[in-house]
């Protein structure tokens, strides 16, 4: 299996419009993959708050007609990242959306945990309940999204939901990219899942972006990662490692709790 994990720079100098249609190019450039994965909140930026009203979008809104678009151009799976999400009864939600290689919407996953204790995200979106798995051939991918990373126990709901590989679009800080690429693994190794977690590159509200996105495979081992800058990190993995992985070291199976 392909995978391409577009690590967008998230500026300010760019329009959310201008920006959309650059990714769109940049996934319909990824024909030939099987999955793209595109990061958090890129159209506003992740720590942009003060934009996430006056961009939030219904879920069928512009970056949901661009990015069907693009899959089905491309002919690839893709993890379009999150959006500033409106629902129609008001409350803004950090939306995910995945597309099926003939650009219908395969799955939404509203981000559980918020991030920014008492402001931001914390406070100006509400929070999903549900968890979010999507079959893919070969594969079914769990999905979270950044500030989940820190919670295993989510995770672990997602491999009981049947999740083999586990997919983390982010807006994460470079001053905390340490505990980025800890958590990556760790979250590889605990549950002997595949962990493709794509950040964003760039500077928005004054907070530099980590980049380094990074694929872990269910040792804990790193088999690619990004610099710092906007890149586009393809992998060629075997989701079948998963089972393997989990057959020759069952650590799962003693589960007590
Ligand atoms: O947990 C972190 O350090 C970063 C989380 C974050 O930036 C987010 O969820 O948007």
């Amino acid at each position: 299996m392909r995978a391409s994990l577009i690590q967008i720079a998230v500026d300010e100098d760019e329009s959310v419009t201008s920006r959309r249609q650059r990714v769109a190019s940049l996934v319909r450039d990824q024909a030939g993959a099987d999955l793209v994965i595109l990061p958090e909140l890129w159209t506003t930026g992740a720590f942009a708050y003060e934009d996430f009203a006056r961009e939030a979008e219904p879920l069928e809104g512009p970056t949901y007609e661009v990015m069907a678009k693009a899959a089905s151009d491309a002919g690839v799976w893709l993890h379009a990242g999150s959006i500033p999400e409106r629902d129609p009864e008001g409350p803004l939600y950090n939306t995910s959306l995945v597309f099926s290689p003939s650009g219908d919407l395969a799955a939404a996953y509203r981000k559980i945990h918020r991030f920014g204790f008492d402001k931001g995200e914390a406070v100006m979106m509400s929070a999903g309940r549900e968890l979010v798995t999507v079959r893919l051939p070969g594969t079914t991918l769990g999905v979270a999204t950044c500030y989940d990373l820190r919670f295993p126990e989510l995770f672990r709901g997602l491999v009981d939901a049947g999740a083999e590989t586990l997919v983390v679009p982010a807006g994460w800080p470079e001053r905390r990219r340490s505990h980025w690429t800890l958590l990556a693994q760790a979250r590889a190794v605990e549950n002997q899942a595949f962990v493709l977690a794509c950040g964003t590159a760039g500077t928005h509200a004054r907070v530099p972006q980590a980049g380094h996105s990074i694929v872990v495979d269910p040792w804990g081992e790193v088999l690619a990662e990004a610099g710092a800058e906007e890149q586009v990190l393809t992998v060629d993995f075997d989701p079948g490692r998963v089972a393997t992985t989990r057959e020759l070291f069952p650590a799962l199976k003693d589960r007590v709790l």
